[in-house]
Formats: structure tokens, C-alpha cells, sequence
């Protein structure tokens, strides 16, 4: 048996400092209890799925700027690059979050509740599959928690998003992220060398996604669902 490859990982004081920034802000921002308990009220029927995740979306772009605010350097970007990356990855950050709380041991029964919502909330089975195809390809990875917080983070920071002025000012931060990734990635999984290249490939999966995700928006629209002003605003919809 080939032993284990004890890399020796070593991260910079600067690394450091921005890990800790990143995890706390990771952790910090949660759905609000209230919204998360109500994944548990009984009524079940279609129409009551697509408000309950409407209200979950809703919280969840308010978690994402505030997450977002938190990372290093973002501030200081042009404020409308700030805006246009936020319009430009909040469905796949959201993606990413609902991969990552599908996949996560939830408080009993949760993640099958959550489920069974999302199946039977008005989302054509054309988008369920590959839906649920990325959870499952996002499961198999077994990603920590600060991989998980810097691939959202590295999302966020994709400097070819629509609208974004400044590409490079976005890539230099987005690169500070991606070489803190490459090492977490060693250190946490030091028999798999593709393990870094296979995250990144989940990146790819993700805009797939997020062209699904505009229909999905687009059908729900055509049988009269409101979204809310907030989910109007960061996806440009009505
Ligand atoms: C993205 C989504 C809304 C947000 C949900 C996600 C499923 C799981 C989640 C888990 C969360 C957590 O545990 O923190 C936060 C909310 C999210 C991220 C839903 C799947 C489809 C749905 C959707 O696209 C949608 C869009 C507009 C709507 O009005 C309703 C749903």
C-alpha cells in the first residue's frame, strides 16, 4: 500500500489572517431559525413549497452580501463591480449553499424535508435532474468547511461576470482565494492531487446551472408566482 503523502503544508501570516476571516463570516451568516423551522410546518402543497423557498431565497441574497461584504478587499472594488459580481453569482452561490445544506447532516429529517419541497415546488423536471445531479457530484467531494466557504468565495470573485469594469482588480483577489484553496485542498486531501482541479470543475457544472435556472425562473413566472422585490433586483426579473 503507497503511504499516505504527508505534504507538508504551510500557510503565509497573510493566509492565515484571510482563512479566518472567510470561515467566520461562513459561519456567521445562516439562514435565519425561523426561516429554517418552518421547513417542518406541515402544508406541503406546491404553492406553499415555492413561497417557503421564495422566502429562503430571499434571506439567502441577504446572507450572501453580507458574507460578500466580509471578504478581504471587496469593499475597496468599484462599487458598481461590487454590484454587478453580486448580480453575477448569486445563483450560483445559491446553488453551491443548497448543494452544501443538502448535502450536510442537517437537524433530523431536514435535508429529506428540504427536498421533497424542492421537488414539488412548481421546478419542471427538466431542471430537477440536473439539480440534483450537482448535489450529488458536490456530496461525493466530502469538501471541509473552509474549501466550501473559498469556493463560494471564489464564485463571488469571478472576475468575467456581465458588467464588471475593473476584470483585473477582481482576478488579483480572486487569485489570493484560489492559491489559499490549492493548499487547503492538499492539506485536506493529500491522496487525491486532482482534488483541486476536480473543485474547479464543480465551478463548471455551476454556470451550467445557472442557464437552467433562468428558465426555471421564466416558468414560474408564466403561472403567475411572485418573486419578491429583493430576488427582482439581483436577478433582473419583472
Ligand atoms: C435556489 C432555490 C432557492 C434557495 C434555496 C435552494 C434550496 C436550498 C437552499 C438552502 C439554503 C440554506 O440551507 O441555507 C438557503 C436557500 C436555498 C439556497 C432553492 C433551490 C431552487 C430555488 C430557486 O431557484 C428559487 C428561486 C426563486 C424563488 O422565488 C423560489 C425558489
Amino acid at each position: 500500500t503507497t503511504k499516505p503523502s504527508k505534504k507538508k503544508v504551510s500557510f503565509t501570516k497573510e493566509q492565515q489572517a484571510l482563512m479566518k476571516v472567510i470561515i467566520d463570516a461562513y459561519n456567521k451568516h445562516q439562514i435565519p431559525q425561523d426561516v429554517a423551522k418552518k421547513l417542518l410546518q406541515d402544508k406541503y402543497s406546491t404553492e406553499e413549497n415555492f413561497l417557503l423557498l421564495t422566502e429562503m431565497a430571499t434571506s439567502q441574497v441577504q446572507v450572501l452580501v453580507e458574507f460578500t461584504k466580509n471578504i478581504p478587499g471587496f469593499l475597496s472594488l468599484d462599487r458598481e463591480d461590487q454590484i454587478a459580481l453580486l448580480k453575477g453569482s448569486a445563483v450560483e452561490a445559491m446553488f453551491l449553499r443548497s448543494a452544501q445544506a443538502l448535502n450536510k447532516k442537517m437537524p433530523i429529517g431536514h435535508t429529506e424535508v428540504l427536498e421533497e419541497r424542492i421537488r414539488k415546488s412548481g421546478i419542471s423536471e427538466e431542471f430537477i435532474k440536473p439539480m440534483f445531479n450537482f448535489y450529488k457530484s458536490i456530496g461525493e467531494l466530502h469538501m471541509v468547511l473552509e474549501e466550501q466557504a473559498l469556493l463560494t468565495t471564489i464564485t463571488i470573485l469571478t472576475p468575467d461576470r456581465p458588467y464588471v469594469k475593473d476584470q483585473p482588480a477582481v482576478e488579483r483577489l480572486q487569485e489570493t482565494a484560489l492559491d489559499l484553496l490549492r493548499k487547503m485542498c492538499v492539506l485536506h486531501h493529500p491522496q487525491e492531487p486532482q482534488y483541486f482541479a476536480r473543485l474547479l470543475g464543480r465551478l463548471t457544472e455551476l454556470r451550467t446551472l445557472s442557464h437552467y435556472h433562468a428558465e426555471m425562473l421564466a416558468s414560474w413566472r408564466v403561472n403567475d408566482h411572485k418573486f419578491t422585490p429583493l430576488l427582482c433586483e439581483i436577478w433582473d426579473v419583472q
